[in-house]
């Protein structure tokens, strides 16, 4: 697989505070990575620094062997990242449909794809952004993600605030998602077990810096390393 995102030595924050220090990393097509940390330690700032949202301070971001600084926000879905950010940003005068429409670009996702993810998008695609619940509002936006066909999703605190029962069928998803060899998927998730059982790689950050980088899977299996790092003193 060829590599799809490398972040050398990189510094970003808002205006002059820097929030993220120092950080390395990269991607391969096709690789999944949990994004852990506790409340405030840069998570969010990392995904929209590849956004192109932050202030870079330093060192270099390379996206598909280019300089992914020198790409404007505004075209960066266009190059092949999807973001589902926290706060979902629904539009109450667009239907669920027109949503799904709006942001297509050609790729192997388009709306009979999608639905057939998410069936209960397709029951709703008459429903405007404001008439939906919280879980559907999370299926819209992460379908509405994949309709740019991205190479790398981003999902931002993906089960945040929604039921258990919900939870299980996103769960679902995202796992089908993340097996998906072609696209691959950076999840910021407070349920640490959840992203690590998704998930193949695992990073976690502290006052914006990456304190560990391992497999999921030996994380899950290090219950008292998972302890020190993500259980609030
Ligand atoms: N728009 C902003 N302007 C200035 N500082 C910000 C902004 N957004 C976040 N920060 C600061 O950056 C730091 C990291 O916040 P960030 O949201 O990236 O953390 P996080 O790990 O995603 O936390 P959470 O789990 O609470 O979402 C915090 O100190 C926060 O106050």
């Amino acid at each position: 697989m060829a590599e799809l995102l490398r972040l050398d030595h990189v510094s970003a924050g808002y205006g002059d505070a820097v929030v993220l220090e120092d950080i390395s990393l990269a991607m391969q097509e096709g690789d999944s990575l949990a994004l852990l940390g506790r409340n405030g330690m840069g998570k969010t700032t990392l995904l929209v620094t590849l956004m192109g949202i932050t202030r870079l301070h330093g060192g270099s971001l390379t996206w598909k062997g280019g300089d992914l600084a020198a790409v404007p926000t505004h075209q960066r879905a266009g190059r092949g990242l999807g973001w589902v950010p926290q706060e979902r940003y629904m539009f109450p005068s667009l239907t669920v449909e027109e949503h799904l429409t709006a942001v297509a670009r050609p790729g192997p996702w388009n709306v009979e794809k999608v639905y057939g993810a998410f069936p209960r998008l397709k029951e709703r695609r008459r429903n405007m952004g404001n008439q939906l619940s919280g879980g559907e509002q999370q299926m819209l936006a992460i379908a509405r993600a994949l309709m740019v066909n991205p190479s790398l999703l981003l999902l931002d605190e993906p089960m945040e605030g929604l039921a258990p029962i919900i939870v299980q069928e996103l769960t679902g998803v995202i796992r089908r998602l993340v097996q998906d060899s072609q696209m691959a998927v950076i999840v910021v998730e407070q349920h640490a077990k959840l992203a690590l059982a998704l998930t193949q790689q695992a990073i976690v950050l502290e006052r914006g810096q990456i304190v560990h980088a391992s497999s999921s899977q030996s994380l899950l299996d290090d219950p008292q390393t998972l302890t020190r790092l993500l259980t609030v003193a």
